[in-house]
């Protein structure tokens, strides 16, 4: 029923991933119109792989192998794995696609309808939980097989118009559904029909469709259908089995609502739950290179300035097969700089800025809302840390500044500000995405 339809993974590419036009404006201009494109298409799919970090310092990445030998075929069949050839801490692990989903072919009448933000996390490999789901086929039960469709967002109309609640009518589902495909559907929402039935008079109507005899409300509520003038699109990005009905999904807040079964996307995203646990950790190459980059020597003094959550503080330790110090902050809310106890200057061998920034190179993508003054004014907020960071670090020592967006604005401007501002600094090689070692040649003081 699956089947890989292209070997570039990019040609299926949402297309209608909405951009704010004054920022690919700008990044088109800043990066070229084809290189652009190009890293459009490729932030509207989920890498293709996942990467785990082995924790070194309680085993090797050969124990790992051979115990993910073991775990992942009960997990996901025939998944390659093996260390990255530079980072052999990194073990990655291959996924596939795009395949082509035929909800028809497999026999799913019935949709499910969710967030974009749901949509991003399923494309990654998680199931769809609960909170994601927006729009139910009127009389779906546990156990049917669902299509799995992404509301894209547009701006100005949230969810194409479908809110949490909305109930989709069975014929139209269906003929919507026997469409289905990782393609747009931007007449898909022709297809759909709301009872509007937010939760009050989704409870309103259970009590009419127990009178009736029927599990579900829209049962009876359907045939006051309102057709949904959706201004957006739906895509199809997999097949799932329900694991409750429609309106358990709606009045509970926690749980699967779908065990996802196909994906256009086949990401390995194994279990680290039994044998593995504290051995290894799900992290990003790129967040992994970053650190790597830094470098931190054993029993040095370190300073990751942005660390929450904390997964390349752990690295850091790591690297330096905890001996050392390594010192993690984030901002806290609340907390004036008067009781903040500052650091004196120059007294760290290493300082890591893994800066907030717009995020605009996380994948996958479906819509991206940040408009250009967010771009500039992150900018300047990162240059403000950029300062901080050059005033701690000791000269001799090294500062890696990274980000994971593709505005140049956070991103090469910056180092080119940073250089001109500090002539104390030189940067080391750049290697990456985006990723600026520098060495503090000399004193600021
Ligand atoms: C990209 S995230 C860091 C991710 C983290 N390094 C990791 O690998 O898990 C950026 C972080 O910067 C933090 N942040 C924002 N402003 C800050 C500030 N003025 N000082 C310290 N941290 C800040 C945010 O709270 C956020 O946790």
């Amino acid at each position: 029923m699956t089947q890989t339809t292209s070997s570039n993974p990019n040609e299926h590419a949402f297309t209608e991933v909405s951009w704010d036009p004054q920022v690919s404006g700008f990044l088109a201009a800043a990066l070229g119109a084809e290189q652009f494109r190009r890293i459009q298409a490729a932030i509207a799919v989920p890498p293709l792989s996942t990467c785990v970090r082995v924790n070194t310092l309680r085993t090797s990445t050969q124990d790992v192998m051979q115990q993910l030998q073991g775990l992942l075929p009960q997990q996901h069949s025939a998944v390659h794995f093996a260390p990255h050839p530079q980072l052999p801490m990194a073990i990655l692990l291959q996924g596939s696609g795009p395949h082509s989903i035929s909800p028809a072919a497999a026999g799913a009448a019935k949709q499910v309808v969710i967030s974009r933000k749901a949509g991003e996390a399923v494309l990654r490999g998680a199931q769809l939980f609960v909170p994601g789901v927006l729009a139910v086929t009127s009389g779906l039960q546990a156990g049917d097989l669902v299509a799995v469709m992404v509301a894209l967002d547009k701006p100005g109309s949230p969810h194409s118009g479908i809110t949490r609640g909305t109930v989709l009518l069975a014929a139209a589902a269906a003929a919507a559904a026997a469409n289905g495909s990782n393609f747009s559907h931007p007449s898909a929402a022709a297809g759909i029909a709301a009872a509007a039935a937010p939760l009050a008079e989704a409870q309103h109507a259970t009590a009419a469709a127990a009178a009736a005899g029927t599990d579900d409300p829209a049962d009876s509520t359907a045939a006051a259908g309102v057709p949904v003038a959706a201004a957006g699109s739906l895509i199809c990005i997999g097949l799932g089995r329900a694991k409750m009905g429609r309106v358990e999904m709606f009045r509970v807040q926690h749980g699967v609502a779908v065990e996802m079964e196909q994906r256009v996307y086949e990401v390995p995203s194994p279990t680290l739950d039994g044998p593995l646990k504290g051995l290894v950790m799900l992290q990003n190459l790129p967040s992994i290179l970053a650190a790597q980059v830094l470098n931190p020597q054993p029993g040095s003094r370190v300073l990751d300035m942005c660390a929450a959550p904390g997964g390349k503080t752990t690295m850091l330790a790591q690297l330096m097969r905890g001996k050392g110090q390594v010192i993690a902050l984030d901002r806290l809310y609340g907390l004036g700089p008067a009781k903040c106890p500052g650091f004196a200057p120059e007294s760290f061998d290493a300082v890591l800025l893994d800066a907030p920034c717009t995020a605009l190179g996380l994948r996958p993508r479906l819509l991206q809302q940040q408009q250009l003054s967010l771009l500039l004014e992150t900018a300047a907020y990162q240059r403000a840390l950029l300062a901080a960071a050059v005033q701690l670090v000791k000269p001799g020592g090294v500062m890696v500044y990274s980000t994971c967006t593709i505005s140049p604005a956070e991103n090469e401007v910056n180092v080119r500000h940073a250089l001109d501002s500090y002539p104390c600094l030189q940067l080391a090689d750049t290697i990456g995405f985006f990723v600026a070692e520098f060495v503090k040649t000399c004193s600021l003081l």
